[in-house]
């Protein structure tokens, strides 16, 4: 069954709510990890929505261990944030224990993630990011390191990863398995290989066969919801525990409270005219200003969001081109002024993919290193190399 076919209807499901561990998450919604851009700012829109597990942008283990300015601003959370969710990149066991028992014994967090999903070429073909799991042992310890260090803190660790590093070198019913009997609270699925990147559709059947595999833990769902309807058919179609929803909120922060509509029966849908659109856009840039107490790096930030929170939206060319590259809050005040706030609803030309598309990636690894699922010495040194490149799922 592919993507377009899905049944849309919205009848309640009676989905129990989720549990990671002892936290209780009644709307079974996560909002994906986003390099650059699930800040504080952005999950704080999310929230404001609906709700769910509002997840940070990643942070590798690496720099936290160091305390790198940028990495305590990753890890950082609003005072109202009520499950503070840090994702964690990380290629040594050791390390990646430091970092998780940082986070505890700091009271940074109350979820960890941990990011097996990076299609970064440059990364998987050291065998880093997504293709790190195809190295089972190292997999292992990685996610039994990190499992024992949250425990301590009772928090709940989760995984996510793709399907592998392409169709031939397939990971992810082994993983699982794996992260199972270390005793991760969820395991959560993007439907592609690294290889496919962003491209094609998310393959819904092998995470329809992930949640067959592993009955006995809450097994999330990810890729191409890009609305409410979408979320409730994958859970349908697959079976899973709860959805884990990236690029379709992007410009679209009130998808969580479709999605929370949604899982309550209802058929309500939040329709935004111009007016709403462009507030919220200020209200993004202003909350970014707070985030990164710098006018420049907020702007800069704003701007990658301007085309997906006009999409289908009337507004002409050169203003779009303007709102792309607005410099100052002053400047964008002025530009949103000049928007038709009468405007309503554009429809479904709104919704739909957004964000990160792309054509496949090519990620082959030297045959010797795909014949063992273990490592070597001068392996482990090339993931660690390769750590430095890696950017996201
Ligand atoms: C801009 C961007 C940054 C991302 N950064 C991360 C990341 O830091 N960690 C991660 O696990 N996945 C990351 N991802 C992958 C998403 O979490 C998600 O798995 C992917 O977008 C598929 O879900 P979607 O179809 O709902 O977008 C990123 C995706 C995008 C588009």
């Amino acid at each position: 069954m592919t993507v377009t076919d899905i049944p849309t209807s919205a009848t309640k499901l009676d989905l129990p709510p989720l549990k990671l561990g002892n936290i209780t998450v009644t709307t079974p919604v996560v909002l994906a990890p986003m390099a650059g851009i699930t800040n504080t700012a952005f999950r704080r829109l999310c929230r404001e929505h609906g709700g769910g597990v509002f997840v940070s942008e990643m942070v590798t283990s690496r720099a936290l261990v160091e305390r790198t300015p940028e990495s305590m601003r990753l890890i950082s959370h609003d005072e109202d944030e009520e499950i503070r969710s840090v994702q964690l990149y990380g290629v040594d066991p050791e390390t990646v224990g430091r970092a998780v028992r940082m986070l505890v014994e700091e009271d940074h967090a109350d979820h960890i993630d941990l990011n097996f999903g990076c299609p970064v070429a440059k990364v998987t073909r050291r065998g880093g990011g997504a293709a790190l799991p195809w190295k089972t042992d190292l997999f292992a310890s990685i996610v039994q390191t990190a499992v024992k260090e949250a425990s301590k803190g009772g928090l709940p660790l989760t995984i996510k990863m793709r399907k592998g590093i392409d169709d031939d070198h397939l990971t992810y019913l082994e993983a699982g398995r794996i992260a199972r009997d270390a005793g991760v609270a969820a395991v959560a699925l993007h439907g592609r290989t690294a290889g496919q990147f962003y491209s094609g559709h998310a393959d819904w059947d092998a995470i329809a066969r992930l949640r067959e595999v592993l009955p006995d833990i809450p097994v999330l769902g990810n890729g191409d919801i890009w609305s409410a309807e979408d979320a409730i058919a994958m859970v349908r179609q697959t079976g899973v525990d709860g959805v884990v929803v990236g690029r379709g909120c992007q410009g679209r922060p009130w998808l969580f409270g479709d999605l929370k509509a949604a899982f309550e029966g209802s058929e309500e849908r939040h329709r935004p005219g111009l007016a709403e659109v462009s507030a919220a856009v200020y209200r993004h840039a202003e909350l970014l200003v707070d985030t990164f107490d710098d006018e420049n790096k907020a702007l800069r930030d704003i701007r990658k969001h301007m085309a997906w929170y006009f999409k289908g939206y009337v507004v002409g060319g050169e203003l779009r081109a303007q709102l792309a590259a607005v410099p100052t809050l002053e400047v964008l005040r002025g530009l949103l002024d000049q928007l038709d706030m009468e405007s309503p609803y554009p429809g479904a030309d709104a919704e739909g993919p957004r964000g990160r598309a792309g054509t496949p990636k090519r990620t082959a690894l030297p045959e010797g290193w795909l014949k063992s699922r273990n490592l070597s010495g001068e392996q482990q040194a090339d993931i660690g190399a390769a750590e430095l490149d890696v950017s996201g799922g």
